[in-house]
């Protein structure tokens, strides 16, 4: 037995109770609005919504669109990661493109919640987007409400993850760019960032998937890139400019090109294509490469036809005193050396040539240029990756592809002259046959003696 009070818990008593409490709060309210002056009377409200309330143990953050009169770097990361975090539960959206752009771009609607989960926990995010009487836009913000336990880690790591995934988002959206002295202005809506240069998107579709290439080489390549952004810190702890330098040398039509667009395509770098011929002297030579920007690939193709001191530094390093009148090697590696190490970061630099042999010592000294690649003649295991591109084939389940690779390994085939084969026809069986014949005729026509190397013995770390 309970012990005797004033109410008894019957239902008749219970609703009682509620009936006096009920008629209490009415007889207070009536009370405060007839004798109490409306700031007071506000304020007790908000005392007493207080007490009966229950306290909330979330946390919400308010996230501007403006940090005073700066853009709020949060507001901008949260906009691009919340794309990715769009999911089933969400109701509305927008989608949006320029012509120009490839991808669609979507966004949350105002009002919609989206939930993302980090490490052990939830925290949820709402675009709020306020509008005044006219119906015009007046503040835009981001809550991002979790477990008030969770402030530390939300305010340090979970925060700092959001803004390190959209730089990564951004990257990966990157319109790539070429550019190049030869071109006036941009055909793109958000222009050329490097100075004098005109620039066009890079359109080059080639990638490292596309590339005909043995694969120990192209992964050698593509781990060296993915160390190179990584070692920022390393470079700037021993004092090194941070820069890479490749010579990718090799016969014409093996894919020199198209490594540079893929390199440029994968790390969504630009490209600058150096045109020595067009550069009047060294000074001017230091004007243009000055005015290129950083997380950029600078290409200087042909470097042995470039200039013709190239080949012969004594005459070359004379010339210089005398005339200062040429870009000359030496003005080349002055710069890439010497001046690169106090301005600018995140570059690499290329050059190509055909013939290696012609190529002055200095620029083939240890330390110059940190990899030199072999673009050689196709080789079998390369050509799966044409037959897949052209024929979109597994050139392994093909009988005829066996024959092929074995003639491809012995006979001296650019993969520029495989492509062109691969073009012929429609019908994959005729252009197979097609490729057969074609490598017959070349392999009786060539002096066998003269085996290439394999492709992984010819890249050089120095
Ligand atoms: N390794 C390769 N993988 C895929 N396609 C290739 C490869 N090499 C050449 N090709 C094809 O041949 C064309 C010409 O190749 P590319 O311009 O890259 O050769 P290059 O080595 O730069 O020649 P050059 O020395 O004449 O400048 C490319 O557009 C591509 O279609
Ligand atoms: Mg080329």
């Amino acid at each position: 037995m309970f012990p005797s009070s004033g109410f008894s818990f019957t239902p008749s008593g219970l609703f009682s109770a509620y009936a006096s409490l009920t008629g209490f709060s009415m007889l207070v309210r009536s009370i405060l609005q007839d004798f109490v002056p409306e700031k007071l009377r506000l304020y007790l409200y908000g005392l007493f919504e207080r007490f009966i309330t229950p306290e909330s143990k979330d946390l919400t953050v308010v996230i501007d669109d403006k940090f005073g009169v700066n853009r709020n770097q949060v507001y901008d990361a949260a906009e691009t990661y919340l794309r990715n975090k769009i999911g089933p539960e969400t109701k509305r959206i927008r989608v949006g493109k320029t012509p120009k752009e490839k991808h669609f771009t979507v966004s949350v609607e105002k009002g919609e919640e989206i939930i993302d989960s980090y490490e052990n926990f939830e925290v949820k995010w709402i675009y709020v987007q306020t509008e005044n009487e006219r119906g015009n836009k007046e503040k835009r913000y981001y809550e991002l409400t979790f477990d008030k336990k969770l402030k530390d880690k939300v305010m340090g790591s979970y925060l700092s993850h959001v803004v390190a995934a959209s730089e990564e988002i951004k990257r990966s959206l990157r319109v790539v760019k070429l550019y190049s002295q030869d071109v006036y202005g941009s055909d793109d809506e958000d222009g050329c960032a490097g100075g004098n240069w005109g620039c066009v998107r890079l359109e080059h579709p080639s990638t490292f998937d596309t590339l005909a290439m043995n694969p120990d080489a192209k992964k050698i390549i593509i781990d060296d890139l993915e160390r190179f952004l990584m070692r920022r810190e390393f470079y700037k702890r021993v004092g090194k400019a941070w820069k890479r330098g490749y010579l990718l040398y090799g016969p014409p039509g093996t894919g020199k090109s198209s490594l540079i667009a893929a390199m440029a395509n994968y790390l969504k770098f630009d490209i600058f294509d150096i045109e020595l011929s067009s550069i009047a002297d060294n000074g001017d030579l230091k004007r243009v490469l000055l005015s290129t920007t950083s997380r950029s690939i600078l290409v200087i193709e042909d470097i042995d036809c470039s200039t013709t001191e190239v080949k012969d530094r004594e005459v070359e390093d004379q010339e210089d005193i005398r005339t200062n009148s040429k870009v000359t090697l030496s003005g080349i590696l002055n710069f890439i050396d010497g001046l690169w190490s106090s301005y600018g970061d995140e570059r690499i630099f290329v050059f190509t040539t055909n013939h290696k042999e012609r190529l002055d010592p200095a620029l083939l000294r240890p330390g110059r240029m940190d990899m030199h690649i072999h673009m050689s003649f196709c080789t079998g295991i390369a050509f799966r990756t044409l037959v897949s591109n052209y024929l979109g084939l597994d050139g392994l389940n093909h009988p005829l592809c066996e024959d092929i690779e074995r003639l491809i390994d012995s006979t001296e085939v650019t993969p520029a002259e495989l492509a062109e084969e691969l073009m012929h026809d429609e019908d994959t069986e005729v252009v197979l046959r097609g490729l057969v014949s074609f490598l017959e005729k070349r392999r009786s026509r060539e002096t066998l003696q003269r085996r290439k190397l394999a492709m992984t013995k010819n890249i050089v770390v120095l």
